[in-house]
């Protein structure tokens, strides 16, 4: 399999290069050259585990990863997972399901693809004899999850930029307390939006980033989006075979990654009714699939710190099909953007879309709702989800993060505060964090010091 920029400019490369390079020279990100049709092999793979279906589905992507190093780098990855399924789908009313996501070493989402992909840099640095500098843009749980897919592999070092002030403080502590001398956790003034556009323009600068072995940890890597689709897929397998032709996936989304992930799953051939981007207040995409404008704005910050973006990355890949990928029309929209801030894009499959956006108000009183009515506790980011759920369709929520991560918002909320003994132990642990302008050349000079 190859993989082809959205851009255009870049000739298609293997699986491993894509992931090797994470964003393509061109500005552009890199997918399938073609998808496949995944419907006929459905029924075999209804009873597989999850590290079994991971195995097959990766399979058809990573087509240059011998099938014997992959399925032990995925045994390796989900062996860290606390929870025997991995993914667990739990029922909790009629017509509505908790997909679990946050059984992994740093309790959320990020740990199904971050796990897998630090493995996979672990092998591509044993094979080459090189090193690797992996840096990456964070509103706390990317940067904490690539921290610990890394952890331990002494040919990789970790670059992580982060809003100071933006994340929940244990999510800070995630990254800067880990005492590892090849983790750099960088605090920028900004937002994650300010973060992402550094990373890019770094990126932007091929001689620096093939002179440092550079690597892209955010979703705009490919790896991560496509070991996303797994949970997806193991999710729609689990239902009662009644349930499986009314799914809706209801998915607390910022950077479009998530979402776009499990979309990915519907064009290969899995018959998913639809998606719901669950926002919170920095709506830019519900406002997107409600009024079919795309147009930026000012992040705030909120009660679910790791939504608050306004330039959704992976919304390039989805623009790509919508632009029957021509990477022509790709660059004229993205050049429009950039230029004037908005696009207006009639081509929304807007029966597959739907949306909602939370205020910190209503936050509160979804994780209150959920507690109250299912006596189950939602961290704010997976409380939007629970806005405006459709009971016409099997819902299933993502539930993306462990409510422990953020503990005040619980408690405000229900007046208790949910624990975790792997975040208890990093409280007494010293923070090492630096301090940085949101500016390439700052950043740059600090990674030229300490790449390895
Ligand atoms: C807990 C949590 N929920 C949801 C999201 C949004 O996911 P995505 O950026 O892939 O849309 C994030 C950040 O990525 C997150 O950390
Ligand atoms: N919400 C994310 C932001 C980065 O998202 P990514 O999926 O593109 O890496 C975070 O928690 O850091």
């Amino acid at each position: 399999m190859k993989y082809v920029s959205t851009r255009g400019q870049t000739d298609p490369v293997s699986f491993r290069e894509a992931v090797a390079i994470g964003l393509a020279p061109d500005g552009g990100l890199f997918l399938p050259e073609t998808l496949p049709d995944i419907s006929p092999r459905l029924p075999g793979w209804r009873n597989l585990s999850y590290t079994e279906l991971c195995a097959e589905f990766l399979g058809l992507f990573a087509t240059d990863v011998p099938p014997e190093v992959l399925q032990q780098l995925i045994h390796r990855s989900y062996g860290a997972f606390t929870h025997p399924e991995i993914a667990p789908l739990r029922k909790i009313d009629d017509r509505l399901y908790v997909l679990e996501l946050f059984h992994g070493p740093t309790l959320a989402f990020k740990d199904f693809a971050l796990q897998f992909l630090g493995n996979l840099y672990g092998w591509e640095c044993e094979q080459t004899g090189r090193t690797i500098n992996v840096l990456g843009a964070t509103s706390g749980d990317t940067g904490a999850a690539a921290i610990h897919g890394l952890l331990g592999k002494p040919k990789a070092a970790s670059f992580i930029l982060y809003p100071e002030g933006r994340v929940s403080p244990l999510q800070e502590r995630q990254m800067t307390c880990t005492g590892a001398a090849n983790v750099h956790a960088i605090a920028i003034d900004g937002s994650f939006d300010d973060a992402q556009r550094v990373l890019k323009d770094i990126f932007a600068n091929k001689t620096f980033a093939t002179q440092h072995r550079l690597s892209a940890v955010n979703s705009i890597n490919i790896a991560r989006v496509l070991a996303q689709s797994v949970y997806y897929l193991h999710a729609w397998l689990r239902l009662p075979e009644a349930e499986r032709g009314n799914v809706e996936f209801v998915v607390p989304t910022g950077n479009f990654g998530n979402v776009f992930a499990g979309w990915l799953l519907q064009q290969m051939g899995v018959p998913v009714m639809g998606y719901k981007v669950a926002t919170n207040r920095n709506d830019i995409l519900h406002r997107l699939f409600t009024t079919a404008e795309y147009r930026s704005g000012e992040v705030h910050p909120s009660l679910a710190p790791s939504m608050d973006i306004q330039v959704a990355s992976n919304f390039e890949r989805f623009l790509y099909y919508a632009l029957d990928e021509n990477p022509t029309r790709v660059n004229n929209v993205m050049a429009q953007i950039k230029a004037t801030g908005a696009y207006r894009f009639d081509l929304l499959n807007r029966s597959l879309f739907s949306s909602s956006s939370a205020s910190d108000d209503e936050i509160t009183s979804l994780i209150r709702r959920v507690y109250e009515r299912y006596r189950y506790i939602v961290d704010p980011h997976t409380a939007c989800a629970f806005k405006d759920i459709n009971p016409q369709r099997i819902s299933i929520v993502l539930a993306t993060a462990h409510p422990a991560k953020f503990p005040a918002a619980i408690r405000d909320a229900i007046g208790q505060e949910p624990t975790s003994p792997v975040l208890e132990v990093l409280k007494t642990r010293p923070v090492v964090k630096h301090r940085l302008p949101a500016e390439a050349e700052a950043i740059k000079a600090f990674i030229a010091q300490r790449a390895i």
